[in-house]
C-alpha cells in the first residue's frame, strides 16, 4: 500500500455469490476494506480493525432458521456508540429486521433476476437524490413483513415486497437486492452516497500498485532457482496470470497447454499459433485427448465430470513436470493457474475457511475439481480479482489484445456444454461446427465485443423435423449469448431477429445432426452462464 488508509470498511461475509464483489466495489472507488467472515468475534470487528463504515452481506440462509449466521454480541450497540453506519445487503438486510425486533418471513414467492424498485419517497438518507423507479438484480426467497420500531420502508418491488430500508434517526440501512452487481442499474451511485455522503469515507486506497505487489508476492515465494509451471489455456485469466509471473522470475516458468479434446473447432493449433506469434513464452502443448474421454464416458452427472476433469488436468501437470525436469535438472515445485475470484466462490472453498456459509454452485476444475493430493504449491495472482480487472491488468502489461478481448471459455470446455454422455451420439463434433458457426457469424455481424461470452449447448434430447420432405429425428441445440462485466451476474444479449434467423439457417443447413435451435433467454441468476 503506498498511502496510509485513512478510512476502512469492514465487510461481513454470509455467503453471498457476490460478497467478494462488494470488498470490490468499494476497491473501485478507492476505499480500503476488508472481508471477515460473518461469524468474526466483536473483537475482530471493532478492535482489531477500525470500521470506519459496516457492510453485511447477502447469503444463501435464512435468518429466521435456528442456527443461522448472525452479528456477534453487542454488535449494534457497538455501531450505535461509535457512530459507525451499517448497511445490510439481502441476507445483511434481512439480520438487521431479524435482529432488531422484525419479522422475516418466507412466503413462497421470490424474486430473481431484474426487477424495479419503485415507491422511493422524495427525501431518504440513502437514495439521496435518486428517488425514480430503478431496475436492479434481486435473488431472494424471504422478504421482510414487519419492519422493526425506528424503520421506515424507502422502495417496493412491483410486487410489493420490502426492498430498501432505513431508520429515521441511526445510520442503519437495508437493501433487499444486490447494489453491487452491475445490473443493478444505480446500485453503485447509492453505495458511493452511503460511503461517501453517509460514512464520510475517504479515498484513501489505490490499486495501481496491486501488480508490482502480485511480482514481488511471487519473487518471494518462488525463491532464487525454483522453477514453476504455468496451465496456461489461451483464455485471458492465464495469459495475464503467466505474463505476470514472467516478469518476477523469467525462464524459470514453463507453460503448458492442454489439448484436453473437449476444445473447439481447432481450437489447440490456432491457439498454439498465437502463442508463438504474440505471447512470447515458451509454451508446450500436451494431447491428453485419449484418456480424458476414456475417463468420461458414460459420465453425465456435471460435477462428477468436473471432478475428473479437474483430476485429469493435475495428472497431466504431473507429467509435465518430469519434462521440464529433464530440460532444466530441477523438479518444479509451483504451479500458476489463472484462477479468478467467480471460479473460487462458485466452487465453494473447503470447511474451515473464511467463506463457509456460501453454497457450491459449481465446481470449477481448477479450484472445487482439483483433487486432494495436487503435488504442487499453487500461484494464483489473481485470485482475489474479477475478469474485468484482470483484462484491465493485461493491458498494463500489454498483453496482446487477441487475447484479453477473448470470451472467456471454461477449462472443462466443450463437457460443460454437452448436457449427458459427453462421449455419445458424435456430441463433440456436431458442437464444434455449431459453435464455429455461431460465432463466426457473431463476428460477421460485428457484435463479437459487444458480447461477453457466446455459445452452443448441445442438448440430450432428439426433436422432430421435416428435412428435404423426409421425416429428421435429430438433435436440439441451444444458443447462449451474454452480457456482463465481471461474470457474476449476466443477462442474455437482445439479438436482431435477423441475425437469430440467419443463424439458424446455416446450422441447420450446415450441420446435419441437428434440426432444431433454441436462444437461451435467462439471465444469472437464476441461470449460471454455462447450462452445467
Ligand atoms: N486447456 C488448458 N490448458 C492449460 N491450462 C488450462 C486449460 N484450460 C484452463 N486452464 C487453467 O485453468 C484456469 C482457469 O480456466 P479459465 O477458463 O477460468 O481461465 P482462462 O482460460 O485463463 O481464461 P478465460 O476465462 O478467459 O477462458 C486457467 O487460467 C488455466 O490456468
Ligand atoms: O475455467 C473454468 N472452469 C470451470 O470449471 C468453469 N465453469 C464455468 N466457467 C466460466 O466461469 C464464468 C461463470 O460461469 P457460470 O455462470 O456458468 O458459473 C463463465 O465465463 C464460464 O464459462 C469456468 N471456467
Ligand atoms: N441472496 C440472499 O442474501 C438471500 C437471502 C435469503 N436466503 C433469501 O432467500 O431471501
Ligand atoms: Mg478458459
Amino acid at each position: 500500500m503506498t498511502q496510509a488508509v485513512t478510512s476502512q470498511v469492514v465487510i461481513l461475509d454470509y455467503g453471498s455469490q457476490y460478497t467478494q464483489l462488494i470488498t470490490r466495489r468499494v476497491r473501485e472507488v478507492e476505499v480500503y476494506s476488508i472481508l471477515l467472515p460473518g461469524d468474526a468475534t466483536f473483537k475482530r470487528v471493532f478492535e482489531e480493525n477500525k470500521p470506519t463504515a459496516i457492510i453485511l452481506s447477502g447469503g444463501p440462509n435464512s435468518v429466521h432458521v435456528k442456527g443461522a449466521p448472525s452479528v456477534p454480541d453487542g454488535f449494534w450497540e457497538e455501531c450505535e456508540k461509535r457512530q459507525i453506519p451499517v448497511l445490510g445487503i439481502c441476507y445483511g438486510m434481512q439480520l438487521i429486521v431479524h435482529c432488531l425486533g422484525g419479522k422475516v418471513e418466507g412466503l413462497g414467492k421470490g424474486e430473481f433476476g431484474r426487477m424495479p424498485v419503485v415507491d422511493i419517497p422524495t427525501h431518504t438518507k440513502l437514495f439521496g437524490e435518486d428517488i425514480e423507479p430503478q431496475n436492479v438484480w434481486m435473488s431472494h426467497g424471504d422478504e421482510a413483513t414487519v419492519l422493526p420500531d425506528g424503520f421506515k420502508c424507502i422502495g417496493k418491488s412491483e410486487q410489493g415486497c420490502v426492498v430498501a430500508i432505513e431508520h429515521e434517526t441511526k445510520n442503519l440501512f437495508g437493501l433487499q437486492y444486490h447494489p453491487e452487481v452491475t445490473h443493478s442499474e444505480k446500485g453503485m451511485r447509492t453505495l458511493k452516497h452511503f460511503l461517501f455522503n453517509i460514512a464520510k469515507c475517504e479515498r484513501s486506497w489505490s490499486m495501481a500498485n496491486v501488480l508490482e505487489e502480485q511480482i514481488q508476492i511471487v519473487k518471494e515465494k518462488v525463491g532464487e532457482t525454483n522453477h514453476v509451471i504455468c496451465a496456461l489455456s489461451g483464455g485471458v485469466d492465464s495469459c495475464v496470470a503467466a505474463t505476470l509471473v514472467h516478469r518476477a522470475i523469467g525462464d524459470r516458468l514453463h507453460c503448458c497447454f492442454v489439448d484436453n479434446g473437449l476444445l473447439r473447432y481447432k481450437e489447440a493449433e490456432r491457439v498454439m499459433v498465437m502463442f508463438k506469434n504474440e505471447l512470447h513464452l515458451p509454451v508446450d502443448c500436451v494431447d491428453i485427448t485419449e484418456k480424458m474421454l476414456s475417463e468420461l464416458k458414460g459420465v453425465s452427472d456435471p460435477e462428477r465430470k468436473r471432478k475428473i476433469i479437474g483430476k485429469e488436468f493435475i495428472e497431466c501437470f504431473k507429467e509435465y513436470k518430469k519434462t521440464v525436469e529433464k530440460k532444466t535438472g530441477v523438479v518444479p515445485k509451483f504451479l500458476v493457474q489463472g484462477t479468478l475470484y467467480p471460479d473460487v466462490i462458485e466452487s465453494c472453498p473447503p470447511p474451515g475457511s473464511d467463506q463457509k456459509h456460501s453454497h457450491t454452485i459449481k465446481s470449477h476444475h481448477n479450484v472445487g475439481g482439483l483433487p486432494k493430493e495436487l503435488g504442487f504449491e499453487l500461484i494464483e495472482p489473481l485470485r482475489v480479482l474479477f475478469k474485468d480487472e484482470v483484462r484491465r491488468l493485461g493491458k498494463i502489461m500489454d498483453v496482446p489484445r487477441n487475447f484479453v478481448a477473448r470470451h472467456p471459455f471454461p477449462g472443462p470446455g466443450l463437457a460443460v456444454r454437452i448436457l449427458g454422455d459427453v462421449t455419445e451420439n458424435n456430441a463433440l463434433e456436431t458442437l464444434r461446427l455449431v459453435d464455429e458457426i455461431y460465432i463466426n457469424a457473431i463476428k460477421e455481424f460485428g457484435l463479437y465485443d459487444e458480447i461477453w461470452q457466446a455459445f452452443a449447448v448441445h442438448l440430450p434430447i432428439k426433436s422432430v423435423g421435416v428435412q428435404g420432405d423426409q421425416r429428421s429425428h435429430s438433435h436440439v441445440v441451444g444458443l447462449r449469448a451474454i452480457t456482463s462485466n465481471d461474470g457474476m451476474t449476466a443477462d442474455w444479449y437482445p439479438f436482431e431477429p435477423k441475425f437469430l434467423q440467419e443463424v439458424s439457417n446455416r446450422i441447420t443447413n450446415q450441420v446435419r445432426a441437428v434440426n432444431r435451435v433454441v436462444y437461451d433467454i435467462t439471465s444469472k441468476p437464476p441461470s449460471t452462464i454455462e447450462w452445467e
